[in-house]
């Protein structure tokens, strides 16, 4: 059995869906699909979910965007009636929309969340009905149905383990089953999403639950490539990556896969496939445990800006037992996540990412770490970018890291700050964000050409 998620640009339109159903028409193993809400048609399209969240932004301030509405019912009605599928297919996710609304009118709590969850359910409602009109057995399956149970966490809901068994059951049920992804329910029968991008981790929990034979992920390149193709053209294509190298790539900027999606089937040993859904015979990248091929120092170079470092400097910091401790213990209080901490004998560097201070934040932070930590100096620098190269046995190799600082100096590019994974399969570079492009390009003529 295989469990099969599509990504928004793959079920962006009417003739898109064709295409999914194609792809499962091909192999009676495709059982169980994971659908996202309506990505873009073109570079200058919008993407459902945004949608739904501009209109659910403008109902919380008292005043609806209708256009926004207007712009999500007319994608669903565009698909509708291009696929010849029944009105009420229409009127059920309408319905379901103005509930969300209706939610967030009434301040019930999680009323945002059920409007963003209306983007992939909606996907789901409609190829299921597109399935049964092509004689096939299909059926929706609402993830309050399936046993998809979150814990709401900031930052994102996280799974209970107790899915995995609820899942299981699936495999009981006939015919090919459609889940919306990107959502679930608390036990209290609260709908929460997934951080952006989640379709990739419901599909992911879906397949450990149902212990499949693989977890196909369609979407729109050929494979994962070894830097973003948005910044080097035409990159090489990696054909296998281990779970601990794509997990580190995705976590640092490859966002064809979201990073939380490996845990459930690594830890459940399922393969991950990542292919094309315009192209789905490219074999595409395949995710496993253990790559034979370990030719070439690193596989992958990831980048991603909207970091800032706060930057702490005190006179025998190293003899100050506890100092790490209680900086991080500011942050904890204020509620902020940080990324990465590297440290020096009198200094230490907080990475976070900006969406997880805001100015007041990092007011009281300071303001906090200069009264109780009696620091000598701390600053801030915005517009940090983060660039991490990954490869499994990278830390076995002489002259990886020299090669890159060798690539930062042809980019002239400063670097502010290098960082060996403990993981000890990464390396990552702190650089001002306006390098970003000119580093990954000189990196990757390094590393791969
Ligand atoms: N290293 C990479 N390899 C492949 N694609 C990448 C990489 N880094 C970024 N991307 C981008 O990820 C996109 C696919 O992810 P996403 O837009 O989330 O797809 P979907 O709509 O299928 O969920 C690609 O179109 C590509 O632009
Ligand atoms: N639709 C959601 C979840 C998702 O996974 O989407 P996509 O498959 O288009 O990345 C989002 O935009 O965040």
């Amino acid at each position: 059995m295989k469990v099969v998620k599509f990504g928004g640009s793959s079920v962006a339109s009417a003739s898109q869906l064709k295409q999914v159903t194609d792809i499962l028409e091909s192999d009676t193993d495709r059982r169980i699909v994971v659908v996202s809400a309506p990505g873009k048609r073109s570079d200058d399209d919008e993407k459902v979910t945004d949608l739904l969240i501009q209109i659910g932004e403008s109902v919380e301030n008292g005043k609806k965007d209708e256009k926004a509405y207007e712009k999500v019912l007319n994608r669903f009605r565009e698909i509708i009636e291009e696929l010849a599928l029944p009105e009420e297919t229409f009127t059920t996710i309408k319905e379901r929309i103005d509930d969300g609304i209706t939610m967030i009118e009434h301040k019930e709590p999680n009323g945002l969340d059920a409007l963003k969850a209306c983007g992939e359910d909606g996907t789901a409602i409609i190829l299921s009905a597109f399935l049964t009109s092509r004689q096939h057995t299909a059926s929706y399956v609402h993830p309050q149905e399936a046993g998809i149970f979150l814990k709401d966490e900031p930052g994102g809901a996280l799974v209970l383990d107790e899915s995995f068994d609820h899942l299981y059951e699936l495999r009981k049920r006939d015919g090919v089953l459609v889940i919306p992804g990107f959502f679930g329910y608390t036990k209290e029968g609260k709908l929460i999403t997934f951080s952006r991008g989640g379709s990739d981790i419901t599909g992911s929990i879906v397949a450990a639950g149902v212990k499949a034979d693989l977890y196909e992920n369609f979407t729109d390149v050929d494979s994962v490539y070894c830097v973003n193709p948005s910044i080097v053209e035409n990159p090489k294509e990696m054909k296998y990556l281990t779970y601990r190298e794509m997990r580190e790539l995705s976590y640092a900027g490859f966002s064809v896969f979201h990073d939380e999606a490996l845990i459930p089937a690594f830890k459940k040993r399922i393969p991950v496939c990542i292919k094309n859904t315009n192209n789905p015979e490219a074999p595409g990248t395949m995710i496993v445990a253990d790559r034979k091929d370990t030719d070439g120092d690193v596989v992958g170079i990831a980048s991603d800006d909207g970091f800032i470092t706060i930057y702490v400097s005190k006179y025998l910091m190293n003899r100050e037992i506890g100092f790490g401790r209680r900086l991080l213990q500011i942050l904890e209080d204020e509620g902020v996540s940080f990324e990465h901490a590297p440290s020096g004998i009198d200094d230490m560097s907080v990475i976070l990412r900006e969406t997880a201070l805001s100015k007041e934040k990092e007011d009281i932070v300071l303001k906090r770490i200069k009264d109780e930590l009696e620091v000598d100096t701390v600053e801030v620098e915005r517009d940090m970018a983060m660039i991490m190269i990954v490869g499994e046995g990278m830390n076995q190799r002489v002259g990886v890291a020299s090669k890159a600082t060798q690539a930062f100096k042809n980019a002239n590019v400063n670097l502010e700050m290098i960082n060996q994974g403990s993981s000890e399969v990464s390396m990552m570079f702190g650089i001002h964000a306006d390098g970003i492009e000119k580093a990954v390009r000189e990196l990757y003529k390094v590393y791969f050409t």
